[in-house]
This record gives structure tokens, C-alpha cells and sequence, in this order.
């Protein structure tokens, strides 16, 4: 069979219409209304635990609604509804941040649709089954126009798959036996050729399955930093929390003054009322970022989804804003992948038909890429068709290896890397003519591989693999090094052929003939010191390496092993993708340090805003400090409670959005934002509480 037209595996056009991009713009008020429902839901104590400083402010209006009740008065109720919007804030941004990846999750799901699929059964013979039923190991025939009823790798066939239905790619792909291109996914379409596949999967534990739940966000846990900034507002909310209740006895101690100016302050009896307590005390905690915290990052997960990358933890899209190092795997990565053959080039006197026999010989059951590409011209030259039936011992292509081949009778025939068949035919006690360095050498410039062909003293000549790089790299790595990361490429070819790739690619630098076990040393090498490494790949060669990053983007053209290992799939295949990876990551930990500064600069400043207004009558030397001319200690507190629920409303489509990112260095990033945060977060509540103090006072019963 022949595919008619090459395609070639993800695209790499940032450009590309099908990307399934969100206008992640501004905030939809519909969106606010679907949201409600879910916002409320959450109110369950059970749920609010998990977020302390949100569970505080619920309990607190628990208390308001109680004292209300007891003791009613307009301005009761009016703190204990804002308290309670405050609670449904938060709610809202989580829920809000939550829908956007629903509807994303049912369209996934009408894709995971019933099919029927045929399994090879015990006796040998294809059944039909149920693809529900279909567990790991299990073989299944696919033919053109159905459906692949799993994940699996391909084990006979070569076949183009129509994946839109996942990457939203409308171009088909080629999907083959023994490559790094063997994996399908469940829920995609053959159109041409038949394949037989080895489903990877356990029902229930497909890509598709991962895939609805990564994006419904069902399966998020909060990720170390999160943990660590959680404990850091629970501790704020202790301190706080005892700050609010000494402010008890000191406002009982000035009782006489209180005798003294009874109407000017919110002021009961025994002391400040109980609702005073709890709004001062949900003003203090950092309210604005344990609202938005969670939302700050689903919405990160959301930004990766909407760019065809599916992370399968926060932690990785957090890992990925912090990358010291980009390794790339160079073949399928930096390059197309589809190496073909291109010549035959024979030394040391050998025959040109000679070497293309040996070069068929060698490739007859070898069942990568490469070595059917061999096949194919080397039938092409020779004329011949036979088969495996030639029989023989078939020695796998490996990548510890880098060779291939057969002993067939006296004939002892290999193909691979020139070191490594060199290294062999030396082994066996023969010599490598001097003839071979330049024709390496002109092949591997030119950013070729070449495979040196040997039957077991004699070298007989050399193939040319030519492959293509992808376009548009060197600029994206330029853009790297400009957030300064560095790039290098690893791969099993040889020097010459990474050098002259790695040039055209434009990376920083390039290990060659690495082994699975070199690019793992690599990677462990450059974590040292606590540098973090994301690394990009698509072999099952690649597999311990992306374990091992602390980012692993794992190609989606490549093996189900690549898939497993890493910890985020780029569904476009596009290895400079990670730059996009790399701005989202940073961009998540942009925004949550941003709305953290604001958050707690703008307590501490609503404490001083407030607190002259209230305490001015009890402590002459505060009302100095009145500058702000509030109209009376209740509509002091009540504007401070109304503008700490609105700020919230107000900042989830930034932490939605996710605050500006410009490539620069972190430590200038970190000023300008401690600059317009902090100082925003310290202006905002004194001009906002002052136009809501405005608005107030004309509430009977709450101005002066
Ligand atoms: N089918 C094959 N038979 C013999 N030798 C091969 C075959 N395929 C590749 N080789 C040789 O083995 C080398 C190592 O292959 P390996 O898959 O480890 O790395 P690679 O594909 O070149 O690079 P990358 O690590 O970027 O994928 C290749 O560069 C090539 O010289
Ligand atoms: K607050
Ligand atoms: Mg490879």
C-alpha cells in the first residue's frame, strides 16, 4: 500500500485557525449567572474548609446572621449580606474558572462515543467486542473509515488518522508500526490502509478519559506552592484574628468615653458589637487572594488546554515559569522525523548492487521508519522483491546499539551508526577504509545521517537518511534565550550530523550519540543546584528522560511509552510550543504574586482607612489621623466590608486572564510588580472606601 500524500506529522504554525482558542478576554456576565448555581453549592462547610481563609469569612457571617437575628438593625443585616456576597465571590471565581474547561470536557465526551471493536480472540480468529470491553495487551484490527477503539501503539501497518477529533488538527496524520510515530488514540479515525494495534490502556484510563478530566479540572490538587502560600494566609489570619479580639477589652476599658459619645460609634454595652468584630476581622484577612487563589490556577491549566497543551498537573505548568534548561530530543523534535533513504553510496570497491542486497538484506525485518525506507530503495535498485521468508536472525534495531541487521548463513550483515558499525567490524578484526570519513563527513554537514552498511570485516558502503528540520525554530529559540533559558539538543546520531542541525536549528548547544541512559545523566546533571529542566520529546527512547524532567512535554505524534513518562502532552507536536509552556507557567506565577502583594498591602491599608473613623471618638488623637473624613464609624466599616467583597468581582477576570507577561529578566518583573501592586493595593481601598462611604451615608441609620 502507499499513502498518497506525505503528511507530515503536527504543524507548526502558531497561526494555525483550528487552535480551539477561548477569547480569554474579558469576563461574560452571562458566565457569572451559569456559575451561581455551583458558587452556592460550594457554601458547603465541607467544601470551604479546604480554603481557610474563606472558611474564617463563612463562619463569620454564620455569627452576623445569628447576632442579626438576635439583635436586628439595618446595619446588621446589611454587613452580614455583604459578608455572606464576599463568600459567594470567591465561590464564583472558582466555579467561573471551573465552566470554562466544562465545555471543552463535553465536547471530548461526545467524542469518546461507543464503537464496536475487532479484537483478535484466543482461537486466533477477530471478534467482535465492545470498545468499552478492550483491555491492555488486547490486538484489535482497524480499517479505513472506522473508529480506533483505544489507545495503543501500532504493531503491523501503516495508516493516515484523521485526530482532529483531540488535537482539533484538521490535517491527517501518519501513524506506522515500529517508529516513534506508532501510537493512536482511542476516539480517532482511520481513513486510509488497515492497522493492527496493541491497546496501551485499562478501560476507563484512556487518553480521552485523562483528557475530560484534566480539563474539568476534576482531578486538580493543590500543588506545593499553593500549599505553602495557603499556610502562610492561615497564618495572617491568626494574627489578625487575635489583633480583632484584643480590640474588645480595649474599647470596654474606655467604657466612660463611650458613655460619653454613645451615638458617634457602633457601639454596645459591653463593647464593640460582635458584627463590628467579625467585619473588621474579614476586612483584615487576605480575603482578595484566598478568593482567587484557586481560580488563579485552574485558569493556568485552562490557558495551557486552550493552546493544545494538556498538563496533567499544576505542578508542572508551575515547574514550567521557572525552566533554567530546554533539552530537545533532535529527531521527530527539532526535525520531521520521517527519515527516508535517499542514496547508496559503496566503498572499498564494493558493487553498487552489492550494497543495496546487503542494505535489503539488513532492513528486511526491521520495522522503523528508517529501515522500510531502506527497504523500499533498496528494492527499488536491486529489482528484487523477496521478503522475510529469507529467514535468517533478525538482530532489532536498538538505541543502545544504533544497529540493525542479520546472519543469514556466513553472512553476518549489519547497518547503524557509523561509530557503532565501525566499532563492530574492528571487533570482528577487520579494517575501515580511509574512503569512508569524507562521504560521512560531506553526508552528516549537509544534516543527514548516515548508516554505515558492514558484513562483518568488510564495510561495504554507506546509506544516506535525509531528514528535514522544522522552520521556525531559530527564532522561538532566540525568544528563549531571551527569558533566559538555554537550549540544547540531545540526540543518537552522530556529532557531525547534531552539529549541523543543531546550527540550522539555532540551539545553544547539542550532546550527540547519546544513549536513553546519557540524555537521563544529562538531565540529573543540569537539575543540580535545584535548576529545573524541561525536556521535549517523542521516543520511547526519551521516556526515562521526560520521567526525570521536571517538565516533560511529550510530542503527541510520538509513542504511548513518551505519552506516559512526561508530564504534559502537546497535541500540536510542536517542540517550540514550550516557549508558549514556558509564558503560562511564568504568567501563573506572575499573577498569584501580584494579587498576593495586592491582597495583603490592601488589608493593612484598609485597616488605616477605617480605623481612625471608628475609634476617633474613643481616642482624640485618632481622629487626626481621619484624614479620609469617613461620615460615621458604621459607614466606615460597612464600605470597608462592601469594597473587600467587590474587589474580588472585580480582579477574577484578572486572575482569569493572567496578569501581562513580557519576555524579561525575573528580578525586573518583580519590581514592576511590586511597584503597581503594592502601591495599587495600598491607594485603591482609600479611594474606593471613600466613594462608597459617599454612596452610604445616605442609608438610613448608617450616616451620621
Ligand atoms: N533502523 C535502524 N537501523 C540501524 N541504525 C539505525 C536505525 N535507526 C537509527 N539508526 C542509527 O542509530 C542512531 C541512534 O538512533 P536513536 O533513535 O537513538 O537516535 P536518533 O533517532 O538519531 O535521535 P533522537 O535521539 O533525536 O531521536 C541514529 O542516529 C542512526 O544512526
Ligand atoms: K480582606
Ligand atoms: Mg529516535
Amino acid at each position: 500500500m502507499a499513502v498518497e500524500t506525505p503528511v507530515r506529522p503536527g504543524s507548526i504554525d502558531p497561526e494555525t485557525p483550528q487552535r480551539r482558542r477561548i477569547a480569554a478576554g474579558l469576563l461574560d456576565p452571562r458566565q457569572f449567572w451559569q456559575a451561581l448555581p455551583e458558587a452556592l453549592r460550594k457554601l458547603d462547610p465541607r467544601t470551604m474548609w479546604r480554603n481557610p481563609v474563606m472558611f474564617v469569612t463563612e463562619i463569620g457571617a454564620v455569627l452576623t446572621t445569628w447576632l442579626a437575628i438576635r439583635t436586628p438593625s439595618g446595619f446588621g443585616w446589611l454587613i452580614t449580606a455583604w459578608l455572606w456576597l464576599t463568600v459567594i465571590f470567591a465561590n464564583l471565581a472558582e466555579a467561573i474558572a471551573e465552566s470554562r474547561g466544562q465545555a471543552q470536557a463535553d465536547t471530548l465526551r461526545r467524542t469518546r462515543r461507543q464503537t464496536t471493536a475487532r479484537r483478535l480472540g484466543e482461537e486466533r480468529v477477530w471478534e467482535a467486542v465492545p470498545a468499552d470491553r478492550l483491555r491492555k495487551g488486547d490486538v484489535v484490527a482497524v480499517e479505513a473509515g472506522e473508529i480506533i477503539p483505544g489507545d495503543g501503539d501500532v504493531i503491523e501497518g501503516v495508516a493516515s488518522v484523521d485526530e482532529s477529533a483531540i488535537t482539533g488538527e484538521s490535517a491527517p496524520v501518519i501513524r506506522e508500526s515500529g517508529g516513534d510515530r506508532c501510537a493512536v488514540t482511542g476516539g480517532t479515525q482511520v481513513l486510509s490502509d488497515r492497522i493492527v494495534v496493541r491497546i496501551t490502556q485499562q478501560p476507563g484510563e484512556s487518553f480521552l478519559d485523562r483528557m475530560i478530566a484534566l480539563v474539568e479540572g476534576a482531578k486538580r490538587q493543590k500543588t506545593p506552592n499553593e500549599l505553602a502560600l495557603n499556610l502562610l494566609l492561615v497564618a495572617l489570619t491568626f494574627i489578625f484574628l487575635v489583633t480583632t479580639v484584643t480590640l474588645q477589652p480595649m474599647a470596654i476599658y474606655s467604657k466612660e468615653v463611650m458613655a460619653a459619645a454613645p451615638d458617634t460609634l457602633a457601639i454596645t454595652g459591653t463593647g464593640i458589637a460582635g458584627i463590628v468584630l467579625v467585619a473588621l476581622l474579614v476586612c483584615l484577612i487576605p480575603t482578595t487572594i484566598g478568593a482567587l487563589l484557586s481560580a488563579i490556577g485552574i485558569a493556568g491549566m485552562d490557558r495551557m488546554v486552550q493552546r493544545n497543551v494538556l498538563a496533567m498537573s499544576g505542578r508542572a505548568v508551575e515547574a514550567a515559569g521557572d525552566v533554567h534548561t530546554l533539552l530537545l530530543d533532535k529527531t521527530g523534535t527539532i526535525t520531521f522525523g520521517d527519515r527516508q533513504a535517499h542514496a547508496f553510496i559503496p566503498v572499498g570497491g564494493t558493487g553498487a548492487e552489492d550494497l543495496a542486497e546487503a542494505a535489503l538484506l539488513a532492513s528486511l525485518a526491521d520495522k522503523t521508519p528508517e529501515g522500510r525506507s531502506i527497504l523500499a530503495l533498496a528494492r527499488q535498485r536491486t529489482g528484487t522483491a523477496h521478503g522475510a521468508e529469507v529467514g535468517g536472525d533478525w538482530v532489532p534495531f536498538s538505541a543502545a546499539t544504533r544497529m540493525s541487521g542479520v546472519d543469514l548463513g556466513s553472512r553476518s550483515l549489519r547497518k547503524g551508526a557509523v561509530a557503532a558499525v565501525s566499532a563492530w567490524v574492528r571487533g570482528h578484526g577487520g579494517a575501515v577504509p580511509d574512503e569512508l570519513d569524507g562521504i560521512v563527513e560531506a553526508i552528516a554537514t549537509s544534516g543527514g545521517t548516515p548508516l554505515a552498511v558492514a558484513d562483518q570485516t568488510r564495510v561495504l558502503g554507506v546509506i544516506q537518511l535525509k531528514d528535514v528540520v522544522k522552520p521556525g525554530l531559530p527564532a522561538r529559540f532566540a525568544e528563549m534565550r531571551r527569558m533566559g533559558i538555554r537550549t540544547v539538543m540531545i540526540t543518537g546520531d552522530n556529532p557531525v550530523t547534531a552539529k549541523a542541525i543543531a546550527e540550522e536549528a539555532g540551539v545553544d548547544d547539542f550532546l550527540a550519540e547519546a544513549t536513553p541512559e546519557d540524555k537521563l545523566a544529562l538531565i540529573k546533571r543540569e537539575q543540580e543546584g535545584g535548576r529545573l529542566v524541561a525536556m521535549t520529546g517523542d521516543g520511547t527512547n526519551d521516556a526515562p528522560a521526560l520521567a526525570q524532567a521536571d517538565v516533560g512535554v511529550a510530542m503527541n505524534t510520538g509513542t504511548s511509552a513518551a505519552k506516559e513518562a512526561g508530564n504534559m502532552v502537546d497535541l500540536d507536536s510542536d517542540p517550540t510550543k514550550i516557549v508558549e509552556i514556558v509564558e503560562i507557567g511564568k504568567q501563573l506565577l506572575i499573577t498569584r504574586g501580584a494579587l498576593t502583594t495586592f491582597s495583603i498591602t490592601n488589608d493593612i491599608a484598609k485597616y488605616f482607612a477605617i480605623l481612625p473613623a471608628m475609634f476617633g471618638g474613643i481616642y482624640p488623637g485618632l481622629a487626626q489621623l481621619n484624614i479620609m473624613q469617613l461620615n460615621s464609624p458604621l459607614s466606615a466599616i460597612l464600605s470597608a466590608v462592601i469594597f473587600n467583597a467587590i474587589v474580588i468581582v472585580a480582579l477574577i477576570p484578572l486572575a482569569l486572564r493572567g496578569v501581562r507577561y513580557r519576555p524579561s529578566s525575573a528580578s525586573t518583573l518583580l519590581t514592576r510588580n511590586l511597584w503597581v501592586y503594592g502601591l495599587g493595593g495600598v491607594i485603591t481601598p482609600f479611594a474606593a472606601i471613600k466613594a462608597i462611604d459617599l454612596l452610604v451615608q445616605f442609608i438610613p441609620g448608617i450616616g451620621s
